[in-house]
């Protein structure tokens, strides 16, 4: 079976009034397992078109988007959604937390959201967040965290269902260097361990360092560098 997460040839058009622009460009890409791959590139460059692509958010215009060898041209919606609520997990800039929900129950949530709540995922949640660093924040309520705990627990709440591919938008984009390089370092840890496809869009070069290889997006166009 196809691993991972593979896109060959993808397009993808947004109509203005009776213009088309090409937001993606024949995009080519593969990301193993256990591989943590950086998208750089200017703003309005089709970073965003190609992470929302990348997670059955968006369907391509043209071309192919295969992940763990399901092609995502030829689900249904609801096949979709199911694709997004168990095989991807996104870890967005700010980290879009519930406000009125303690750490555990963000992802006590996610669990709901796929069905009845177990003791065993309670007991999942709980050593997730233990290994992230959350142990004794459990019961902390979003607006109590620091932006790096926010963001590791926008981390293990992309990682409780274990999903395949793991997306992450500027992860960094509200944290200071030190908490950056910590919570960076940290994505790289899990998707080496759990063997995730891993995609993050980063402005920031200092980040790279963590990334098992770069691309450059440009008018659409993706390029190794
Ligand atoms: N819904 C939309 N309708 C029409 N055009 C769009 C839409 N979304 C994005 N675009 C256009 O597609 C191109 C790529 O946009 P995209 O948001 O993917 O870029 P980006 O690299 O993520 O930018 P940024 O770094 O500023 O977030 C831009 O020209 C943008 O104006």
């Amino acid at each position: 079976m196809t691993t991972g997460l593979h896109m060959s040839n993808v397009t993808k058009y947004y109509s203005e009034g009776s213009n088309k622009i090409a937001a993606l460009d024949q995009v080519s890409i593969t990301i193993s397992p256990g591989e943590l791959v950086a998208v750089v590139g200017p703003s309005g460059s089709g970073k965003s078109t190609f992470l929302s692509v990348a997670g059955a958010l968006l369907k391509a215009s043209q071309g192919e988007v295969n992940i763990s060898g399901q092609e995502l041209s030829e689900l249904s919606d609801r096949e979709l959604s199911t694709i997004r609520l168990n095989e991807i997990g996104f870890i967005m800039q700010s980290s879009n937390l519930v406000p009125y929900l303690n750490v555990l129950d963000q992802l006590l949530i996610v669990k709901r959201m796929s069905g009845k709540v177990k003791s065993a995922d309670k007991e999942v949640a709980i050593r997730l967040l233990e290994e992230l660093g959350l142990g004794a924040k459990l019961k902390s309520f979003p607006e109590a965290l620091s932006g790096g705990e926010k963001q590791r627990t926008a981390i293990a709440r992309a990682l409780i269902n274990d999903p395949k591919v793991i997306l992450a938008d500027e992860p960094t984009a509200s944290l200071d260097t030190k908490r950056a390089h910590e919570v960076v370092g940290l994505i790289a840890k899990e998707v080496k361990s759990r063997k995730k496809a891993a995609i993050m869009v980063t402005h920031d070069e200092r980040m790279l360092e963590y990334c098992d290889k770069v691309y450059r997006m440009e008018d659409g166009k993706l390029t190794a560098v």
